[in-house]
């Protein structure tokens, strides 16, 4: 359960998603954009960016796993829902009770499949490897075993996918080869196949940078929160995104320390003079994890460095003067004309932005901007 009482939380502009679906869709001329809801919509709160996206013109939510489906199921009763990863076979009578496609690419767990269900009809969509190297069909002849697995049964196969490795990056060769590699699949497969199938591709990057590549819909994830995928995409600007997540505290503690005065576990911070420093409620307890020290927050639009180790619950930061109690500190996001993005959070953490709001716990409450 969050801890609404405490002064530290996250905020998440649900304008801004539908402004990053909006401008997708038209990048895309219309054609369909499934929102990729997984990992509780990449930390943003499932729910309410589905029902944003869904609103905003996406046609589908896309998840990694089965509960998260069943759990937006709840919610939206009618919406076409994709678990993207493997499910186990036992599971797909309750998936085809609650109209949730299902990724498959292995004849046994068809074969499986099968003697779980009583008739249901259960849609699938059929994933080819061209080059993930994750899951998926990866010949032409695994996809005939595959298809022939699936007659006279009640398992529909109702799309196919493939997923780019390196759709982000500059150099363009690999995703040129599991383009074509896909496309001459399709050529092959695609007579064994049903009429009525969606083909769909791409990830924000390939989406962005590709838009006629992509067949009949786009799996739109990262960028959907307003995030490039990659420094190549971000400085390729194919589409004006607006980031979605914010994340603030407030002072709880200010104090003057002297010159050679310790901050924190291992006293391995020291004062290099009078400084002011400030206490906030956020620790790695949160997610916002010890690599985090010497990253800044903004405080009244000025950047205050991460001093010492950052606790459990609790971290410090040197101020530029002093501030009352209850002063709001920027984590992520805009504060006056400064602004620290998730990307300079990625940056400092030496990941990937994705990653920064998928650790930010449950103990710190998404509050939602409509
Ligand atoms: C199969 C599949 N499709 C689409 C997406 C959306 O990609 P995007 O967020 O770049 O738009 C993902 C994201 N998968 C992952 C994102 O980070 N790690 C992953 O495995 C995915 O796994």
């Amino acid at each position: 359960k969050s801890a609404y009482h405490r002064d530290t939380w996250a905020e998440i502009d649900l304008q801004a998603i539908k402004h990053n679906v909006v401008e997708m869709k038209n990048h895309l001329n219309n054609k369909e954009v499934f929102a990729v809801v997984k990992a509780d919509a990449y930390g943003h709160g499932e729910k309410e960016v589905a029902e944003a996206a869904l609103n905003a013109g996406a046609s589908r939510l896309a998840v990694a796993v089965f509960d998260e489906a069943l759990r937006l199921r709840e919610h939206f009763p009618e919406v076409p829902i994709l678990v993207m990863g493997w499910t186990a076979p036992q599971y797909v009578r309750l998936a085809a009770q609650n109209n949730i496609t299902l990724t498959a690419f292995q004849t046994e767990w068809v074969n499986q499949a099968k003697s779980y269900l009583k008739g249901e009809p259960l849609s699938i969509h059929l994933k080819v490897d061209t080059g993930m190297g994750r899951i998926g069909i990866r010949s032409v002849e695994e996809a005939y075993d595959v298809i022939r697995a699936c007659d006279n049964t009640s398992i529909k196969i109702t799309g196919v996918f493939t997923h780019f490795a390196t759709a982000d990056e500059s150099d363009l060769l690999y995703y040129q080869q599991q383009l074509g590699a896909f496309k001459q699949w399709l050529k092959q497969v695609k007579p064994h196949l049903p009429d009525d199938l969606t083909v769909h591709i791409g990830n924000s990057a390939a989406a962005m940078r590709f838009p006629d590549d992509m067949y009949d819909g786009v799996r739109f994830g990262i960028s959907m929160y307003g995030l490039y995928p990659s420094p190549t995409v971000k400085g390729e600007q194919p589409i004006k995104l607006k980031p979605a997540f914010s994340l603030y505290s407030r002072l709880i503690h200010v104090k003057k320390v002297h010159k050679g005065d310790a901050i924190s576990y291992g006293a391995t911070y020291k004062a290099q003079d009078e400084e002011w420093i400030g206490t906030i409620p956020i620790g790695y307890g949160d997610g916002w994890i010890r690599k985090l020290q010497d990253f800044s927050a903004l405080v009244d639009g000025n950047k205050c460095p991460i001093v010492g180790r950052i606790c459990m619950d609790q971290s410090m930061i040197k101020l530029n003067r002093p501030y009352e109690l209850g002063t709001k500190v920027t984590l992520i996001g805009e504060d006056q004309n400064a602004f620290v993005s998730m990307d300079d959070a990625a940056e400092h953490l030496e990941t990937i932005n994705y990653e920064i709001p998928c650790i930010l716990g449950q103990r710190i409450p998404r509050f939602y901007i409509t």
